[in-house]
């Protein structure tokens, strides 16, 4: 568990957090540019001096004001990765990864093994100038593994990654995560990183923490207030591959299926896949719709309907998953569409999206 318990005053600006962070998972944190996403992940490093209060890692004070403990960065198990992968030019890519190890002098994590789980052995002969941005970044994460830390924070490490190298980097960072059981805190801009990623997220906006649960449940929030743009994060099961159709079966609840472009799916059948519809790539049929080119089509109830200038926006569920959905309000009267009514949601393969 990670208790958060902090004030830290830089200048003109004020972060303070109070939460307790469960320290087997791997948790997102989302919100505006200055918020003071970055300055939480320094203030748990050790980097604010100005920090005041309690942080507290399974139970070990990193930091007690009321106690005058104070646990200097270099001592606290902490390895950081940024947007820049910040290695040593000057030294190759085998020194970079056994200096890292080299601080660490219980060293538990083989290198071998790890060398081999982040498939980065055939870079180890490259220069490490010419290695290209996600290359540099899985060297920097490598690197932060082999220091063995606790407790890895990860400041927007994909920032600067084509989507090729983030889903890539996404699945090493849950492999790392299930292998070394290393807590993980990460920053991103993207919903759709954190939904991929993350169990659970906090939103944090003017140095203060707005929102903190499940990731699923944080987007839906966020989508309901507007925000986010209005999506429905789903979590399904893969129930087979129909790869003469370029497409994907999925399983709602073990019984709704569900299809997507199965391009977008590099895990194996039976595991689970993080996906998101948007609200406004979904529509609304009264009637089961029979003869129809769209492939995921789902009965629902309407629970709620918000008309806006020209739109309805509505939140239908199925079992407990609920959906947003954005209509246009022509449609919502024409259809005569009510609370309580069961409906059915339509949309493509398409528009179900991983990342
Ligand atoms: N060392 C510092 N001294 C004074 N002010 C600071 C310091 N570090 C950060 N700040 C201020 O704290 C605020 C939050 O910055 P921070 O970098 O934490 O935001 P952020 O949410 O990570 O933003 P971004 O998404 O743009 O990286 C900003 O107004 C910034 O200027």
């Amino acid at each position: 568990m990670l208790t958060i318990d902090i004030s830290c005053q830089l200048t003109d600006f004020n972060l303070t957090i109070n939460t307790i962070i469960n320290s087997n998972a791997i948790t997102g944190i989302y919100g505006r540019s200055g918020a003071g996403k970055t300055s939480l992940l320094r203030a748990i490093a050790g980097f604010h001096q100005t920090t005041k209060g309690c942080i507290l890692f399974d139970d070990k004070p990193w930091l007690q004001s009321s106690g005058n403990i104070l646990i200097s960065p270099e001592n606290r198990p902490v390895s950081m990765v940024f947007q820049e992968a910040r290695l040593f030019p000057h030294l190759s890519i085998s020194q970079n990864l056994r200096y890292a190890q080299k601080r660490c002098k219980n060293s538990k994590i083989h290198y071998s093994n790890l060398v081999e789980t982040m498939g980065i052995k055939p870079l180890l002969a490259k220069d490490i100038n010419t290695l290209s941005g996600g290359e540099k970044q899985r060297i920097a994460l490598a690197r932060a593994i082999l220091a063995e830390p606790k407790l890895l924070l990860l400041d927007e490490p994909l920032s600067a990654l084509d989507t090729g190298s983030r889903k890539q980097f996404i699945g090493l960072l849950r492999e790392i995560h299930k292998i070394y059981k290393i807590s993980m805190l990460f920053i991103s801009h993207q919903i759709a990183e954190i939904e991929q990623l993350t169990d659970e997220m906090m939103v944090i906006e003017h140095g203060k923490m707005t929102h903190f649960g499940k990731t699923a449940d944080v987007i839906y929030a966020l989508s309901d207030l507007g925000d986010i743009k209005e999506q429905t994060s789903l979590d399904l099961l893969i129930n087979k591959s129909l790869p003469d159709f370029g497409i994907t079966e999925l399983l709602l609840f073990n019984d709704q299926k569900l299809y997507l472009p199965s391009h977008y799916i590099a895990e194996h059948q039976k595991t689970r896949v993080r996906c998101n519809v948007m609200s406004t790539d979904i529509s609304i049929s009264v009637t089961p719709p029979s003869s129809t080119s769209l492939m995921n089509v789902i009965p629902v109830v309407i629970n709620k309907i918000v008309k806006l200038h020209n739109k309805a926006k509505l939140q239908v569920s199925y079992q407990h998953q609920r959906f947003f959905v954005t209509i246009s309000l022509y449609s919502l009267l024409s259809l005569e569409l009510d609370i309580q009514q069961q409906v059915y949601i339509q949309f493509k393969a398409s528009a179900l999206k991983t990342i």
